[in-house]
């Protein structure tokens, strides 16, 4: 989905420069260079967000800033050295940010809260107070920034809504509440998930700094004294989002194979593992699929390795798709697997027999050099739950079917 941003500055090279940042981050531009032009744009068009300056030849006194405010459009305002006045007229607004142009490091700046806002859309926070109004206030800071909400009235809702949405990544939670306090809620949340996985917020109004240390010590990552200024919300907010996306892109490059972006060896077996753990208790069946292509060294041999990885690449799309409801992994080379957790033998069979036609009469479709290729299956199933069995079972099978002429499934 592309998101339209509105970008308010009269100063023609100064927009070209935020527009160059907008594009990169994904975003479609429309300038307005005043106060006239902003009014006319936002009647037409619909706005993610907007960054605007603060003083315009029509708007002398941040006049703009109301004007996209009003208009529910998330506005960043871009301001010059920023004086006590100023600072406070545009802290009355409630504006996403305020970045000081003549800063050295504005522009990186821009472009990180330009990237986070579409980022924030899928982070879930829970917000966990007794007190109503500090809930909906809070919420109010964080659906500015577009993330999704979600509320508690105490630590023991709170534990049931993470089970119940095991997606929230966020939790800010205050410590005095009946039930449940706050600083239980870390432990039990500390217990269920990991620092890598959730990232507990403390606030509480409470003059005691052992309560931060509390809070600290039991699990949270971050602590904020009641009241606090929204600037300082943000900031303690961005940081921890930024620090569980960053952990979540690490770990999704070191399972994730780097030609054809299907999941891993290392992923697959992981996996694989835990699910045949849960098939061993039920004493149900594991099955295992590995697929090869046919021939492959001649394909790079005779088009080059190129080609051989546009092969790959097209391939490994199909195969995902066609197994979208399964565990799919490149397990190196030419070399595909699919792990069916308990299922019905003819079922994947059939399943597979489709893909192996499939690839027979398409295959043709995936390189500009239109290469036609065939691949061979060996399949495996039956009470093993050891997935390098399993996968020695299989690869025993695939063996046999290249031994007696390829583009077959052998089960
Ligand atoms: N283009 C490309 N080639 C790769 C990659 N990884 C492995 N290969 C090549 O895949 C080929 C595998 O060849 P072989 O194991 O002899 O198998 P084959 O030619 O497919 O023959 P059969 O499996 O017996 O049908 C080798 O030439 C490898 O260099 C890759 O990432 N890209």
């Amino acid at each position: 989905m592309t998101r339209r941003i509105l970008i308010v500055e009269d100063t023609p090279t100064i927009a070209r420069v935020q527009k160059h940042i907008a594009l990169k981050a994904g975003y479609e531009v429309d300038i307005a260079e005043s106060l006239a032009q902003t009014k006319e744009l936002i009647s037409k068009n619909n706005y993610f967000c907007a960054v605007v300056d603060y003083i315009l030849p029509d708007a002398p006194s941040g006049e703009a800033v109301p004007c996209t405010v009003q208009a529910e459009i998330p506005t960043i305002v871009m301001t010059g050295n920023i004086d006590k006045k100023t600072r406070e007229t545009v802290e009355k607004y409630p504006i996403i940010d305020y970045i000081i142009k003549e800063n050295k490091q504005a522009y990186q700046y821009l472009e990180k809260q330009l990237l986070r806002l579409p980022r924030n859309e899928d982070i879930k926070v829970l917000v966990v107070d007794d007190s109503a109004p500090t809930r909906h206030y809070i919420c109010s800071l964080l659906t500015r920034h577009k993330y999704q909400t979600l509320q508690a009235e105490d630590g023991k809702e709170a534990l049931a809504m993470l089970e119940a949405a095991p997606d929230i990544s966020v939790i800010i939670t205050d410590n005095e509440m009946p039930n449940m306090n706050g600083d239980e809620l870390c432990t039990e949340i500390r217990r269920l998930y990991n620092n890598d996985e959730k990232a507990i917020i403390g606030i509480s109004g409470a003059d005691s700094s052992d309560l931060s240390t509390l809070f600290l010590k039991n699990g949270a990552n971050d602590y904020l004294h009641k009241p606090f200024n929204s600037e300082e919300f943000y900031c303690r907010l961005s940081q921890n989002v930024d620090m569980l996306t960053l952990i979540a892109t690490i770990k999704k490059q070191a399972n994730t194979d780097y030609l054809t972006k299907l999941p891993n060896r290392r992923y697959f077996f992981e996996e694989a593992k835990k699910s045949l753990k849960k098939i061993e208790l039920d004493e149900g069946n594991g099955a295992l699929a590995m697929l090869d292509i046919d021939h492959f060294k001649a394909i790079n041999d005779t088009y080059g390795h190129d080609a051989g990885d546009e092969v790959l690449k097209g391939l490994s799309i199909c195969f995902s798709k066609y197994f979208k409801k399964y565990l799919v992994a490149r397990l190196g080379g030419e070399e595909f697997a699919v792990y069916f957790a308990d299922t019905d033998k003819q079922e994947a069979l059939k399943r597979l027999e489709g893909f192996r036609y499939f690839i027979e009469t398409n295959s043709q479709e995936f390189s500009k050099a239109k290469i036609k290729f065939t691949i061979s299956i060996g399949f495996s199933i039956g009470p093993v739950y050891q997935i390098d069995e399993l996968l020695k079972q299989a690869d025993l099978k695939l063996y046999d079917a290249k031994e007696t002429g390829r583009n077959k499934i052998i089960s």
